[in-house]
């Protein structure tokens, strides 16, 4: 009987700037994609029929689960009769701005094309997986820090990897990101700022001047509706963090730290009353 368990990391956005609202209702954006060490454990046992259970019974196990979105989609594109019991094992929040349920997603992907020995074109998995979530390819075909644009799923590897420590906080209240994308406040004619080009000189040169071109465009209106949200920001501005932001849509915000200590320190401060992750330097999805 075929059994394995996988990690489904999280990630942060370095920068988030969204450029336009297309006619299908999503949002062009280009931001930075960085893995956290925050994850869930997904674990896969050969089966007839497709079933799921999970740690965190607040998360719904039927066909709204990416899980199981994800199994069905790859089942039906590949015709295969085999089935999957999945368990996963949740710790990363949701409605955080992590992507923990795409990362789940794409871990279930990739997981399931090892358990049923099917072996789909890279091209076709990464059309499964945007269909799954504008986050879904990130985590499919990713390790590192990595520029996103389109609705997020037009990606470029950067090999870089954040040269920092990563405080990440999760405030106990869920944005919805529908939500956000509804009520950002909009900046469509802003100049662009090069991401790309500045993600390399602040991580290889360490050049922080940079460091306010990556703004997150979803911060104002998030800190703006939830106060909890902008607290956990000015904690962690006051913490001797070289840099905080809101991730991905919220609710969770981020603190890069150049000393270890000072990451400790505030970890420790905030989890009190939150959910906390540290991640440190250099960190890559295995
Ligand atoms: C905010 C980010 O996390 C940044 O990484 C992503 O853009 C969100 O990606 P995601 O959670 O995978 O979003 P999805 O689950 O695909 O979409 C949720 C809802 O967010 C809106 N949405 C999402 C992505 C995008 N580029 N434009 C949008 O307008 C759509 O209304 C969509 O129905
Ligand atoms: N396996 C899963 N894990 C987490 N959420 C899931 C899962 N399956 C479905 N969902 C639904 O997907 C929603 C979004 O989950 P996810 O964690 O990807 O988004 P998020 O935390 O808002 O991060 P982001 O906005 O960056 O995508 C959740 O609110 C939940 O209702």
């Amino acid at each position: 009987m075929k059994h394995f368990s996988v990690k489904a990391c999280a990630k942060i956005n370095l920068g988030l700037l969204i450029t336009s609202r297309r006619d299908d209702g999503y949002h062009t954006l280009e931001t930075i994609f960085a893995p956290i060490d925050w994850f869930d454990t997904l674990e896969f046992t050969e089966s007839d029929a497709i079933s799921m259970e999970c740690t965190n019974l607040d998360l719904p196990v039927d066909d709204s689960n990416l899980c199981i979105r994800a199994a069905k989609a790859l089942q039906a594109y590949a015709g295969v009769t085999k089935g999957v019991a999945m368990k996963l094992v949740k710790r990363v929040p949701f409605g955080a701005g992590l992507g923990g349920g795409s990362s789940d997603a794409a871990a279930t992907l990739n997981a399931l094309c090892r358990l049923w020995q099917i072996d789909v074109p890279s091209a076709e998995l990464h059309k499964l997986a945007v269909k799954l979530g504008a986050d879904v390819p990130y985590f499919l075909e990713m390790k590192g820090l990595a520029y996103a644009a389109g609705i997020g799923e037009e990606l470029e590897d950067l090999s870089l990897v954040l040269p920092w420590h990563v405080v990440t906080v999760f405030p106990e209240v869920q944005v919805p990101t529908a939500w956000a994308y509804k009520n950002f406040h909009r900046q469509f004619e802003r100049p662009v700022p090069e991401l790309k080009t500045l993600v390399r000189r602040l991580c290889d040169e360490r050049d922080l001047s940079v460091l306010g071109a990556f703004e997150n465009d979803f911060a104002s209106v998030v800190f703006e509706h939830y106060p909890v949200v902008r607290e956990v920001r000015d904690a962690l501005e006051a913490s001797g963090s070289l840099f905080v932001s809101l991730s991905g849509s919220g609710s969770a915000v981020y603190a890069l730290f150049e000393e270890r200590t000072a990451a400790v320190k505030a970890a420790e401060a905030m989890s009190a009353r939150f959910r906390v992750n540290m991640t440190p330097a250099g960190f890559r999805m295995a």
